[in-house]
């Protein structure tokens, strides 16, 4: 059996038939899947963490999709959802998205769709082996938390769709945008990066899409833009939220219709390169608030990865630090050594800059203090100064974040030290922290606190 298989999948709908078709659909390639007419009978089940996966329709007599979703939630579960439905509206999927179900999907949905992102989903999930530092392309890290995005980038690396990076600034989203592109069939082909927030509005279009002699003044002579540039390569759009109305409307007809026209002329080009694109702002808020087109959100949107900042990445700053002061450390020099009290304090430093903070620092270490020990006082002083005082970690300082993410950060810190204790004895864990074994599991799960990663982590 796959490990897959062993997973057992909810199908909540109070349609009989549909039950028991999407029942035999998922039964047919081997997965665990059973289906309940009632929510109200399923969420104490989906609570004691029974199910690995919960699909559920939205319109449903007892209780709608969207309740059930908040009820489980409620319920302290945080089981991956996805909502398949025949009466999609742009409402609805920017509600789902905001009540952070995995996927999607809308009737009708072809049996092999429904398969594979079901896989998808249930992967995801599994927990993850960390072996020391992962690498894709450029992009390095070690710290569980970064295990599903290598797996994501994996995965749709033989995929054509579009691709969305969420995630705060300097968090890596180019670093990631090239490692799709590394991994996929266009990897031969250009990367063109377009940062959307860095060329002025009145320039963006013909940069975009290039421009005909005298298209305007100045346009002395005919100039090709990046989407031709990047041919049938990849073109990353950053800071997508940044894009004008305007242009918003043009990428649209582009991404509809595969085809542009440069600024100025009148015959269609056609496009052919796969767009990823990345902003650090809430798109659905942006959505919401009639700043960003809710279409063209939902066809950027197909595929979204989610970066964790470096702060929820703890794993990753002492091997990023090592990278970044060996790659700069003059070649006849050594890199310097950073003493435990002063990867104390990196560790416990927030990064409000996330990497691109802590490779410059790397690099400033690297050329002025090439083979000596770095203690506390060789640190930047804002660095010292914070990172005595935050504790990233710790809930119960942070007051003014969400209880979720407090909620989240203190089981994380909870299970990291109870599996500690217990040497990686899951089952000894949940007895002492007097829970079902199942849920326990799904928890560690969750935080990507398997034990040979945690034991990992911490030697
Ligand atoms: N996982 C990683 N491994 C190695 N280097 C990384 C990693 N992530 C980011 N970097 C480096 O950190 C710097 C910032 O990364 P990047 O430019 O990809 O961030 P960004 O999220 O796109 O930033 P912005 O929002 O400002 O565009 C780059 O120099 C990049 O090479």
């Amino acid at each position: 059996m796959s490990s897959l298989s062993q997973q057992k999948i909810l199908f909540i709908d109070d349609l009989p038939n549909l039950c028991e078709e999407m029942v035999t659909i998922l039964r047919s390639v081997d997965l665990d899947a059973e289906a309940m007419l009632s929510p109200h009978a399923a969420i104490p089940r989906i609570a004691r963490g029974e199910f690995a996966l919960v699909i559920t329709g939205l319109v449903i007599a007892e209780l709608n999709g969207f309740e059930i979703i908040q009820r489980i939630r409620g319920a302290g579960s945080r089981v991956p959802i996805i909502m398949v439905t025949g009466y999609g509206t742009e409402q609805s999927a920017i509600e789902a998205a905001r009540l952070g179900v995995a996927d999607y999907l809308t009737k009708p949905v072809a049996e092999a769709e429904l398969i594979a992102r079901v896989k998808r989903v249930l992967k995801q999930n599994l927990p993850q082996e960390s072996d020391g530092p992962r690498i894709l392309a450029r992009m390095i890290s070690a710290d569980p938390s970064m295990n599903s995005v290598f797996e994501k980038v994996k995965t749709i690396a033989s995929t054509e769709s579009r691709v969305l990076i969420l995630g705060e600034t300097g968090a890596g989203k180019q670093v990631l945008a090239h490692a799709i592109h590394d991994q996929s069939r266009r990897k031969k082909e250009p990367f063109v990066e377009v940062n959307c927030a860095a060329i002025p509005a009145n320039l963006l279009e013909s940069e975009l899409f290039g421009h005909e002699e005298g298209a305007f003044t100045g346009a002395s002579k005919r100039r090709i833009g990046r989407f031709e540039a990047a041919g049938k390569g990849t073109i990353f759009l950053d800071e997508i939220g940044e894009l004008s109305f305007d242009l918003q409307s043009k990428l649209l007809h582009v991404l509809d219709s595969g085809k542009f026209c440069r600024v100025g002329g009148n015959k269609d080009q056609v496009s052919q390169a796969r767009l990823v694109s990345a902003t650090n702002r809430d798109l659905i808020k942006e959505v919401e608030l009639g700043r960003f087109r809710a279409d063209l959100f939902y066809r950027l949107n197909v595929i979204c990865i989610e970066l964790p900042p470096l702060r929820e990445r703890p794993g990753d700053i002492s091997i990023l630090i090592q990278h970044f002061m060996e790659k700069f450390v003059a070649p006849s020099q050594k890199p310097p050594i950073i003493m435990p009290e002063a990867l104390s304090i990196l560790t416990r430093y927030s990064w409000p800059g996330n990497i691109r903070e802590l490779q410059n620092m790397a690099e400033q270490l690297a050329i002025m203090k090439a083979g000596e020990k770095i203690g506390v006082v060789d640190l930047p002083q804002r660095i010292i100064d914070k990172g005595t005082t935050e504790t990233q970690t710790s809930p119960f300082v942070a007051e003014s974040i969400p209880f979720r993410t407090a909620r989240d950060q203190f089981e994380k810190e909870y299970l990291g030290r109870l599996i500690m204790q217990v040497q990686g004895n899951l089952a000894e864990g949940a007895r002492i922290a007097e829970m079902d074994r199942a849920q326990f599991y799904r928890l560690v799960k969750k935080h990507g606190l398997t034990s040979s990663s945690h034991q990992n982590a911490n030697t």
